[in-house]
């Protein structure tokens, strides 16, 4: 067992028996999944994992290096401002330490493995982590990074300590105490390890950087870490897998000249450019060998003309051979960038005995038999390399359609050059015996004329057109039916092309249409008014020419959840960095709303909701216009516009009438706009408790703003007879709720107690929680329900809900008998429904609290750990001593 992979199992034997926090061992093997077994482990390097999120990269996309920079996909790896040395003296409270074979003792370390336990939790908080750099990215809140120095470059032994020591400067006393705990783990290790202390945990690795240049002076000393080859990624995108760098530049002490080298990512775009022109090559090929073979008069003044361009295109076949020995490829789903194992990978494949067949030199036989193009044919052999080249366009393309019409178009030219080329050299040697069944004036033609002839004759005969001078003999008779059977089964081919294209041209269209003729038969069937019909009719209108999918979840549903969410992000982020209420709100927290939104889309009058509902929605205005209406449904209290967000008062249970909707929404015209149910957003909130307290905070700047506004006024004149705006009066029983006297004699079935209070006597000892006038109990309120009291209690909804049924209750418009009796129906079912809400939510809460409770001692027991001494008595007694 080498003295590396003993590390790995002490290392491994501490995480077990110590909190998983202290540190965490990353095991780096050959394999893609970071399996160490038969595998000797080579390289070590210590990375923080929990690096700032943009300070922190991972394999760019999909992919990482293996023997490069050397990662796994998703494992973090050290890329921001700070050093991995600093980071672990500042604030690193894991550590991850990598391992791999000892190539010279402990080498440079190559990059990053994770071991088999550690992959999976990498890989998932990878996925979530990404997506939260990518809203990062977007929302424009990573830090910037520090300018790096050579030494902030690598963790080297040197690095380490210099910023070891940069750090200590700066840092806190809890950070020096880190840094303490870390170096003496070091050393622990090192003694392990029985390494001289010059050898680093982090040491360096001999191992090419994916896309990034180096020079050849590899020298251990000199080499830097793998994990720099993601380190200088542009962006937090992470899509850039191509790059430079010159390795001399990573060490001031390095004198080598500079020979750059460098490996290009089969899926990036470079690849893509390369196998362009290798296509623009062989397309020359295709069209000008059989050209020049069958009119080789054309040879006789332009032969050095096609000379050169002969050699160039030679020149370029054999630079796409050089291309391929610096083509990375996948090994178990990771880049390979060691070049050694790219040549051999490249030697070893049929790819790379088809393209040395390609250039076989027959033109020495030039030497002997003369200039004849048919001596290239091999160069034909590059198709596969346009095929691909085809194929990857077809799939990145925009434009599908035209791409595979225009491909066709291409064949089609192509076969028909090619036949009318063979047609000729038949025709030039005499045909089947005579010449009766071409055209006769071909001899005395021009080159050109010539050709355009036989183009036309396979062009009648490959489309069965027909119309063909009639053959005599039987070679004739064979020849032309041959040609129109091949025609016919092209004909039938490009018919059955053109008809896809067609057919998915007009998918989207005839989708549409089947689903509203669905609607329009329902809507006759079910004598739908015709004002009705008319108005889903015109949605539908709007829905085509606006280009909207009606089903934009069905229409991503077949990617997986982290590709949605990408989208997700991409599609509503800009809508929801818009809006106040998300402003300057966690990127984590966003990215678990947008996840969460779903298009809507409204209709020219159309109420979104109606004042005393239930919220059970808030929503965002992506486009449009929408009023805020009071009751009589004509007062517009607000307008709201793209970038507005309503709705998020009842859900938040901030209204004075709790989870009641406070006014009316009504669309003006079509209106685009994204909603949040209430379950996902308090599922998110309850994540993001300091999130929660900041919307809360607004809702209730936003409610006491309406107060101001005109709606103060409007709801006042109607607050009576409607939940809404009705100021708090604190909570009263039903019992002892007031109701007229001069009603009290109709109502036998009302209970005593009720008659006995003073009337809406605000002082009232049974009215517990009224102070005071409206206004002075309305300020009191918003006093009252700060974010923070409101988000810790429990009974704010009971409160409010409560107030609604005083409120209520002390209505003096209810004028009869019955009346009030249907009214204390209402109130007791009302009651009823705000206990269970009540309950509910002091469930939640309890849950809530329960979970703040175990987050806190979980951090409590964290900072323990890592202040922790890297000995296991010492973590024993931390443990103790937080037990
Ligand atoms: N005066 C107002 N101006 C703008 N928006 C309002 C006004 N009154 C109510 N709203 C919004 O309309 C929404 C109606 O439902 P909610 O009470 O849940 O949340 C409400 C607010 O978001």
């Amino acid at each position: 067992m080498s003295t590396a992979k003993r590390l790995v199992l002490s290392w491994r034997g501490r995480k077990q028996s110590h909190d998983s926090s202290v540190g965490r061992l990353v095991a780096h093997g050959g394999s893609a999944l970071g399996s160490v077994d038969g595998h000797e482990l080579d390289e070590i390097a210590v990375v923080s994992s929990n690096a700032d999120p943009c300070h922190v990269k991972y394999g760019s996309g999909p992919l990482s290096t293996i023997n490069g920079p050397r990662l796994v996909p998703g494992i973090i790896t050290s890329t921001g401002g700070r050093m991995v040395g600093e980071r672990l003296c500042s604030s690193g409270t894991r550590l991850d330490v990598i391992t791999s074979p000892a190539q010279s003792g402990v080498q440079a370390s190559g990059g990053v493995k994770s071991s088999n336990e550690s992959v999976p939790r990498a890989l998932k908080s990878v996925s979530k982590q990404s997506l939260l750099d990518l809203v990062s990215c977007k929302l424009g809140m990573s830090k910037p990074q520090k300018p790096r120095s050579y030494n902030e470059h690598y963790f080297s032994h040197d690095s380490i300590s210099i910023a070891c020591a940069n750090a200590a400067a700066n840092v806190s006393s809890a950070a020096s105490e880190l840094d303490l705990s870390r170096k003496a783990r070091r050393k622990d290790l090192r003694s392990k390890l029985k390494l001289p202390s010059s050898v680093a945990l982090a040491s360096y690795a001999e191992a090419p950087f994916l896309g990034r240049w180096r020079t050849s002076g590899s020298a251990a000393g000199i080499n830097p870490p793998s994990s720099n080859h993601l380190n200088s990624t542009s962006s937090c995108s992470g899509t850039e897998r191509f790059g430079f760098r010159r390795a001399d530049s990573y060490h001031p002490r390095s004198r080598i000249s500079p020979k750059w080298t460098f490996v290009f990512d089969p899926a990036g775009r470079l690849c893509y450019y390369w196998s362009m022109v290798v296509s623009l090559a062989f397309l020359y090929n295709f069209w000008v060998i059989i050209y020049r073979f069958a009119f080789q008069e054309i040879n006789r003044d332009t032969i050095l003309v096609w000379f050169c361009l002969d050699y160039f295109s030679d020149f370029l076949y054999l630079a796409d051979i050089m291309f391929h020995f610096r083509t990375g490829y996948l090994e178990d789903g990771v880049l390979q960038t060691d070049s050694t194992k790219l040549r051999q990978h490249y030697m070893n494949s049929t790819t790379f005995y088809i393209d040395c067949l390609c250039l076989l030199p027959l033109d020495f036989l030039y030497l002997s038999i003369g200039f004849n193009s048919i001596l290239r044919s091999f160069r034909l052999v590059k198709i596969y390399r346009f095929w691909a080249f085809m194929d990857r366009t077809e799939r990145h393309t925009n434009y599908p359609n035209l791409f595979r019409s225009t491909s066709l178009i291409h064949y089609l030219l192509v076969i028909f050059h090619w036949n009318g080329c063979l047609f000729h050299i038949i025709h030039k040697n005499n045909g089947f015996g005579s010449k009766n069944w071409v055209y006769s004036d071909s001899e005395n033609a021009d080159v050109v004329k010539q050709y355009l002839q036989s183009y036309y004759w396979c062009t009648l005969a490959l489309t069965t057109i027909g119309d063909l001078p009639r053959p005599r003999n039987k070679g004739e008779y064979l020849f032309v039916i041959l040609q129109l059977l091949f025609g016919l089964m092209l004909f039938a081919t490009v018919l059955g092309h053109v008809a896809n294209i067609v057919t998915s041209v007009s998918a989207a269209r005839k989708e549409f249409q089947a689903k509203l003729d669905g609607v329009k038969t329902y809507m006759r069937m079910r004598r739908v008014p015709n004002h009705l019909q008319v108005k889903v009719i015109k949605w539908f209108d709007y829905l085509w020419l606006t280009q909207k999918c009606s089903d934009e979840e069905r229409a991503v549903s077949c990617l997986p959840d982290k590709l949605k969410a990408e989208i997700a992000i991409n599609v509503h982020l800009d809508t929801l960095k818009r809006v106040e209420i998300f402003q300057n709100t966690e990127a984590g927290f966003l990215c678990e709303l947008v996840l969460r939104l779903r298009p809507v889309l409204f209709s020219p009058g159309d109420y979104i909701c109606r004042k005393g509902e239930v919220g059970k929605e808030m929503y965002i205005v992506n486009r449009g216009r929408l009023q805020v209406v009071a009751d009589n449904g004509r007062t517009v209290l607000a307008t709201l516009k793209a970038g507005s967000y309503f709705g998020e008062i009842s859900i938040l249970n901030m209204g004075t009438a709790g989870n009641r909707r406070t006014a009316s929404v009504r669309s003006v015209g079509y209106s685009d706009l994204f909603v949040l149910s209430k379950k996902d957003m308090w599922d998110v909130l309850k994540e993001y408790p300091a999130a929660r307290v900041r919307l809360e905070a607004i809702a209730v700047k936003r409610l006491e703003k309406y107060k101001k506004a005109p709606l103060e006024k409007a709801a006042m004149g109607r607050s009576q007879s409607t939940p809404g705006l009705i100021e708090s009066r604190g909570k009263i029983a039903l019992e002892d709720m007031w109701i007229p006297p001069c009603l009290s004699g109709l109502t036998p079935a009302y209970p005593r107690s009720l008659l006995g209070s003073p009337p809406r006597a605000p002082d009232s000892p049974g009215s517990r929680g009224s102070r005071g006038s409206r206004a002075s109990t309305s300020s009191g309120r918003s006093h009252r329900q700060t974010p923070a009291s409101h988000a810790r209690s429990g009974t704010t909804l009971h409160c409010d809900s409560m107030t609604q049924l005083v409120s209520e209750a002390a209505t003096p418009l209810l004028g009869s008998h019955e009346a009030l009796e249907s009214e204390i129906k209402r109130l007791r079912e009302r009651l009823h429904t705000v206990e269970a809400e009540n309950s509910a939510m002091s469930t939640k809460l309890n849950q809530q609290q329960w979970e703040l409770e175990t987050r806190l001692a979980e951090i409590e027991m964290q900072i323990c750990g890592s202040r922790s001494t890297s000995s296991l008595e010492d973590n024993e007694r931390n443990r103790e001593s937080i037990i």
